[in-house]
């Protein structure tokens, strides 16, 4: 009896189906066997799916089409497979025609979609799955949530600025703040996302979590905005940009990292970086030791008191050791306790341009020039690593400059290590992964000039770096520099008498040898001349420290009109009833240097 009544409900049921309900259906959009799985109608597209399973979040990507695309797509694909045979008889050229447009449209549209699937399954493969795989277990998703169904991340969420990321939230999510904060970790952390604006909309059925990027940094810092926040700075913390929500960036060179690493690559930004911290150390009454073996990459500074500007391999070799030999000093003076007088001492600025042809330079220079029993490695190198491990106590700081920081170019892993605070600007992810392997993923870099990435402690702060005009700088130093500094303060490894340290490094140039030679023209017997006292342009060409020309009168006037003329003569130090005294140091190299010299 049962088996009858199941029979009859069979039977209703195929009656349903006859030939011009199916045609019914196929044309109207609806689905074949009557039932409906979506709540899309034939004009609107259908938003939640209805079936046996009850209620799904989201209906397929056909069921949620409108009933008249629906219509189109069936009938658009039966009529003309219907009129083939018939067209192909008929008028055989236009059919092929016709057939050959469709089959190249068709395949657009599915290279279209191959497409995009690919950059789908890429970008849930590289960032929603290891989100979803950390994220879903705190959230309290199990393992078959798919994790589109409760992320919402844009294909272009680290570069959009004004990207949105929902996280649906489960209904029993609390809210609290530990809960929040972890969750919020978790996303900025898989996603490499760094300041970001949140808004938890926790009332309803369903909590979400939006996250947008915080504002970005400036698009520009000049350097008249840039001067009352470089004036506020702490001396040991040189400003260096503005952050996102104009945070001011800097680096305690105290208590943050003593050295900083640029890697930028070519055109990035190198100098501009380089010229604002070394003004503001100058401002303050800081020394700044130029190391550019390019020549040219500072000429703001050259003459400027306070700096010393080393543009041959001889030059830098010895400047590195004068800048070792004061940190010895400084070292000294610390051992004896005398911890106040190493702190009123000028902090020094170490800047090493072009960091992987100079260290090469410096190789090559001092295997020209030693003799058999000297070590193999360049002094200079050696001297370069030992400022680096003496660091903040001697108020010593290099600023290593160069576009690709290998840890050869920095004459060792050991040194490199010695740079807590990395600079990166137009990196690719190889420089990215070798020298801040410790933030990942890594944030993309930007093309925008003066936007950097200072990277300390594990974390990444974009920052729009200062830029100023090489006038800007120099302006800046000549008038905060203070006048209080005296030449005493001014040279290096100029203590009192009991103070210096006999240097155990060697020296090659005569520019830092206490006996100074004549640089060039009339062979003469030097007066023997303390290269750190201060000297007259009188004495200096008199006598024989500086000869550029036959006579030393014709010297002297030579001296006095370049004095007048070129910016990049010697500032004087001090001064003796009307004459100006100089640092013969710096007059011999501006005597090497100057545009006409030879030698
Ligand atoms: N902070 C900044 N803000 C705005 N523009 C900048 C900034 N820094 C650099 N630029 C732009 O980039 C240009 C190149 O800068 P810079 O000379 O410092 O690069 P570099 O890396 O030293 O170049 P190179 O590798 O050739 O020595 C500047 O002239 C300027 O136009």
């Amino acid at each position: 009896m049962s088996g009858d009544i199941a029979g009859a409900l069979a039977g209703l049921g195929q009656a349903k189906n006859t030939f011009p309900r199916l045609l019914g259906r196929f044309v109207s959009g609806r689905p074949m066997d009557g039932r409906p799985r979506s709540n899309a109608t034939f004009m609107a597209p259908g938003t939640r799916a209805t079936g046996p399973h009850g209620y799904r979040d989201e209906p397929t990507w056909w069921m949620s089409l409108p009933g008249w695309k629906r219509a189109a797509v069936r009938v658009g694909t039966a009529v003309p497979t219907a009129v083939q045979p018939v067209g192909l008889v008929m008028a055989p050229q236009v059919t092929l025609a016709l057939d050959g447009a469709l089959t190249l449209a068709g395949l657009s549209y599915a290279s279209l979609k191959a497409t995009e699937a690919v950059r789908t399954w890429q970008h849930t493969r590289d960032w929603l799955r290891p989100l979803h795989a950390v994220l879903g277990p705190v959230l309290g998703y199990g393992d078959r949530e798919r994790p589109d169904s409760y992320i919402h991340l844009p294909f272009d969420f680290r570069t959009s600025d004004d990207m949105r990321i929902v996280v649906k939230l489960p209904a029993r999510f609390e809210g609290t703040s530990d809960m929040k904060s972890r969750v919020l970790d978790i996303v900025k952390t898989k996603l490499a996302l760094q300041d970001v604006d949140t808004s938890w909309q926790l009332s309803g059925a369903v909590p979400v979590l939006v996250i947008r990027h915080a504002p970005k940094p400036p698009a520009a810092l000049t350097w008249r905005d840039a001067i009352p926040l470089m004036l506020a700075a702490k001396e040991s913390a040189p400003l260096i940009g503005v952050g996102q929500r104009g945070a001011h960036i800097a680096v305690d060179l105290d208590s943050d990292s003593p050295h900083i690493l640029l890697s930028i690559s070519t055109g990035g930004g190198k100098s501009v970086f380089a010229r604002a911290m070394a003004a503001q150390i100058l401002a303050r009454g800081g020394r700044v030791v130029i190391c550019d073996i390019k020549r040219v990459s500072h000429r703001w500074a050259r003459g400027l008191p306070g700096v010393t500007y080393a543009r041959s391999p001889e030059e830098i070799h010895d400047a590195l050791i004068m800048v070792a030999d004061e940190g010895d000093r400084r070292f000294q003076m610390i051992d004896e306790d005398r911890d106040d007088e190493v702190a009123a001492l000028p902090r020094v600025l170490l800047i090493m341009e072009e960091m992987n042809a100079t260290t090469s330079k410096l190789v090559s220079y001092w295997a020209s020039i030693r003799d058999k029993e000297d070590p193999k490695k360049s002094p200079a190198i050696e001297a370069l690593g030992d400022i680096l491990f003496m660091g903040r106590q001697a108020r010593t700081h290099v600023l290593a400059i160069g576009q690709l920081m290998s840890a050869r170019a920095m004459g060792g892993p050991e040194m490199r290590e010695c740079f807590s605070t990395r600079v990166l600007a137009r990196y690719s992810m190889n420089a990215w992964k070798m020298l801040v392997p410790e933030v990942w993923p890594a944030p993309r870099a930007s093309r925008h000039p003066g936007r950097v990435q200072l990277v300390q402690a594990g974390q990444a702060y974009e920052t729009q770096v200062i830029f100023g005009s090489e006038e800007d700088a120099k302006n800046f130093v000549l008038s905060h520099r203070p006048k209080l500094v005296t030449p005493s303060h001014e040279i290096i490894n100029q203590g009192n008498e009991g103070d210096t340290v006999p240097s155990t490094r060697r020296q090659v140039s005569p520019t830092a040898r206490p006996e100074l030679t004549i640089v060039q023209g009339e062979k003469k017997d030097p007066i023997p001349v303390d290269p750190n006292a201060p000297i007259g342009l009188g004495k200096a060409a008199r006598g024989g420290l500086i000869s550029l020309s036959d006579t030393p009168e014709k010297t002297l006037q030579i001296l006095r009109a370049a004095r007048g003329r070129d910016p990049e003569f010697p500032l004087p130090v001090a001064e003796k009833g009307q004459e100006k005294l100089y640092i013969p140091s710096e007059l011999i190299k501006w005597a090497r240097n100057r545009p006409s010299a030879t030698g």
